[in-house]
């Protein structure tokens, strides 16, 4: 565990190093009195195990919920009947035609009136993001130190829980402001016009929160308020870093190889209608889906890069994993989707080469890897609910940018991974936009 703060500016790297001298799998022991030892895993078997076959026995556990405070009482912090009604709740929510219906219009619309033009100037800070990569980071210095050690800092509110308490403050401004003005709008609006714009234009996922927890009897006041709470942060965060941070490594992926670039614009000019909008190019979110050569740079960037790039599970009873670790209750099991995807056991001798092709079978279509191999998005019970989410929506991005514009990084831009909760740039990624004619 020193090691582990002592290599914290590199963490990611430093576990695949680690990993790659020991059969996939290797005990991380802490200091006797900080009960801080915890097994770390990048091998598909233990982690079909963990995720898949035996799921009931690995539940994120009362530890994860506890550094993640933050999220409240969201999906992403539950376990058991709680975690399973949530599921449940927001899998119909996600499915439903209107909500489909609404995330193919505004998929184009926030890339054609929002991001392009704003792509024409600088971008200000937005208080919430700097929020959350404040919050995350505060949560990754859980990990790093002993529990003692982060629990004593948050007891004297000081360094980066700190920050995490003024972080906490602006993300529940934000979140309340959300719903306040969701609210609003809901009861301003005479219902049988909602109805008719919900039939043509669809339907968001908030509203569809609020209308199913009002018809539950028992969500009142304070109970009602926290649930849309903790469950709209929980989606914020699952839809917007995870897609933002994937999009950042992507287009310095392809800045670094040109050929990826030329082949992903004749794929747009071939395969989709397009339609020029305020001088730019927009496409439509139906044409986008059938992109083979598009989703293939997407999914090798997400191998490469995965927005999560490490999660942990807890155990509850006594069990051998299929490397033949023995684990014991209480103890934590880590697993790097990072290493995974940098190990040439699993990838072949290039791994470490970004190359969509590897995508693609010979018959020009999308090549199905299985998810304890391609673990981006989770696999088993807790796979990822907004998967076919991120794709529209990053689709929709990577087309418009690449299209539009020539994208080249900043010269002597330093680019690397900021030890964080989510695998954003620690810089983040200068660019230059070029209009293309
Ligand atoms: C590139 C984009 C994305 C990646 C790589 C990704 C990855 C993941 C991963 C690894 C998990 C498991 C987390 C855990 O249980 O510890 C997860 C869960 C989840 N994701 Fe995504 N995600 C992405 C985008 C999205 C989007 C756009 C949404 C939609 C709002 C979404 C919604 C969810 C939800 C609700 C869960 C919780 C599932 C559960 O616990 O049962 N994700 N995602």
């Amino acid at each position: 565990m020193p090691s582990i703060l002592f290599n914290s500016p590199c963490l990611h790297d430093w576990f695949t190093q680690v990993l790659k001298g020991s059969r996939g799998t290797v005990l991380l022991t802490g200091p006797w009195f900080t009960k801080t030892d915890a097994f770390l895993t990048c091998d598909p078997a233990n982690v079909h195990h963990i995720l898949v076959t035996k799921f009931t026995n690995y539940p994120k556990g009362p530890e994860y919920s506890e550094k993640f405070d933050v999220l409240g009482d969201g999906i992403f912090n539950s376990d058991s009947t709680s975690w399973m009604i949530q599921r449940r709740t927001a899998q119909a929510h996600m499915s439903c035609r209107e909500f489909r219906r609404c995330l193919a219009r505004t998929s184009k619309e926030m890339v054609e009136k929002r991001l392009m033009p704003t792509l024409e100037h600088a971008c200000d800070e937005v208080p919430f993001a700097k929020a959350v990569d404040d919050a995350e980071e505060a949560i990754v210095f859980r990990y790093i130190v002993p529990g003692k050690i982060w629990k004593l800092f948050r007891w004297l509110k000081i360094g980066k829980e700190r920050k995490l308490v003024k972080a906490k403050e602006t993300i529940d401004q934000f979140i309340s402001q959300c719903i306040s003005l969701k609210l609003e709008e809901l009861k301003r609006v005479p219902i049988e016009i909602r109805e008719k714009n919900e039939a043509e234009k669809g339907k968001d996922l908030l509203t569809s929160y609020m209308d199913s927890t009002q018809q539950e009897p028992e969500m009142e006041g304070l109970k009602y308020y926290k649930s849309l709470r903790d469950t709209t942060l929980n989606m914020l965060i699952a839809g917007r870093d995870t897609t933002s941070a994937s999009l950042t490594w992507f287009f310095w992926l392809v800045t670094k190889n040109p050929s990826v670039e030329t082949k992903i614009i004749e794929e747009l000019k071939t395969k989709c209608l397009h339609v020029q909008s305020m001088n730019l190019v927009a496409f439509e979110t139906s044409d986008l889906c059938g992109l083979v050569y598009l989703h293939a740079a997407l999914c090798e960037s997400l191998r490469l890069y995965p927005p999560l790039p490490i999660d942990q599970k807890g155990v509850l009873q006594p069990d051998i994993l299929p490397s033949g670790d023995a684990v014991k209750p209480g103890e934590m099991i880590m697993y790097s989707i990072y290493a995974m995807g940098r190990m040439e056991w699993i990838w072949g001798e290039d791994c470490l080469e970004f190359k969509p092709e590897r995508w693609i079978t010979t018959e020009n279509e999308l090549k199905f890897e299985p998810p304890n191999k391609f673990i981006a998005f989770n696999a088993g019970p807790r796979t990822c609910l907004g998967k076919d989410i991120a794709f529209t929506q990053m689709k929709a991005v990577a087309a418009a940018v690449l299209y539009n514009f020539h994208v080249q990084v900043v010269e002597g831009h330093q680019v690397s991974p900021k030890t964080s909760v989510m695998l954003f740039m620690k810089y983040g990624l200068k660019v230059r936009l070029m209009k293309r004619k």
